[in-house]
């Protein structure tokens, strides 16, 4: 027999950002693939709706409100999570946000706020999470970067920067915990509607750009990143690692 399991059955994620958008489709998908879902975000509303999602598949959710720039705060929904289920299986780094101006016009303020929520966040989680996977002996870590992070992007030097830096994370982490079978994989998706995207995506020009530089001449469906990201929870990718799959219908090949 050679086709491992999908299944998510027993085990439990967390996912950061999962009030919205990407967030709430991954944290959803894993539900239907039978993982019980912890849900990070600040908006409780949110937070709610994804949780009665995934109860009414029939898998637990746990709510934590939480700003994931904070170590302790961190720490605590880690513990939280821990506390309710026993163990942390599998950690989504999703949360992210962007502030889209020319490189000459980036402040400060905005910088750090883009590294905190982006790279910082990510960093933290993994972290927390990884000393228990390392006790553990078993986990899987995905981090949410973005085509941005290898190729030039008109959105932002300090995202792209971000972005860039989690795909090298993943790589050093993959590098240090393999031996703990720890993996340690990214997803880097190119255009999908949500929340981030929606009006840039209304924008008819803008997006005539986004589909002369896409092969599949289309942005992407959220279960187009529901299936990457169920296979690097799943056990059929158990020999993985320190990999970034780009969903983005062809557009980091930059063919001509
Ligand atoms: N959409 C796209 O086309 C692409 C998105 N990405 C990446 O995917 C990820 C998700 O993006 P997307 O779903 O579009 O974004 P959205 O803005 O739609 O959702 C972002 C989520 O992150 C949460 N979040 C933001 N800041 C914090 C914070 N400080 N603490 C806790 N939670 C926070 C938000 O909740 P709340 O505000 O309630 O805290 C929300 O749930 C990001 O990392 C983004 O860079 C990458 C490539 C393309
Ligand atoms: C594709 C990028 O990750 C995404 O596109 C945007 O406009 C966002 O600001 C991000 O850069």
């Amino acid at each position: 027999m050679y086709l491992p399991s999908f299944s998510l059955e027993g085990k439990t994620v967390i996912v950061t950002g999962a009030g919205r958008g990407i967030g709430r489709a991954i944290a959803i998908g894993m539900a239907e693939a039978g993982a019980d879902v912890g849900v990070i975000a600040r908006t409780e509303a949110d937070l709610q709706s994804t949780a009665a999602e995934i109860e009414k598949l029939g898998q637990k959710s746990y709510i934590v409100k939480a700003d994931v720039t904070k170590r302790e705060q961190v720490k605590s929904a880690i513990e939280q999570i821990i506390n309710e289920t026993g163990s942390i299986d599998i950690l989504v780094n999703n949360a992210g946000m962007n502030i889209r101006s020319k490189a000459l016009d980036v402040t400060d303020e905005e910088w750090q706020q883009i590294m905190d929520t982006n790279l910082k966040s990510a960093f933290m989680f993994s972290q927390e999470v990884g000393r228990h996977m390392k006790e553990k002996k078993a986990g899987k870590i995905i981090t949410i970067t973005s085509v941005g992070g290898h190729v030039a992007l008109r959105t932002g030097v300090a995202y792209a920067a971000t972005k860039a830096a989690l795909i090298q994370m993943t790589k050093v982490l993959a590098l240090e915990w393999g031996k703990y079978n720890i993996n340690v994989n990214a997803i880097g998706p190119w255009y999908f509607k949500t929340p981030l995207t929606e009006k840039l995506l209304q924008d008819k020009e803008y997006v005539k750009d986004i589909l002369a530089v896409t092969p599949m001449k289309r942005v992407g469906e959220l279960e187009e990143l529901v299936g990457p990201a169920v296979f690097l929870a799943s056990e059929a990718s158990k020999y993985m690692n320190g990999q970034t799959i780009f969903v983005d219908g062809g557009m980091t090949i930059q063919g001509f």
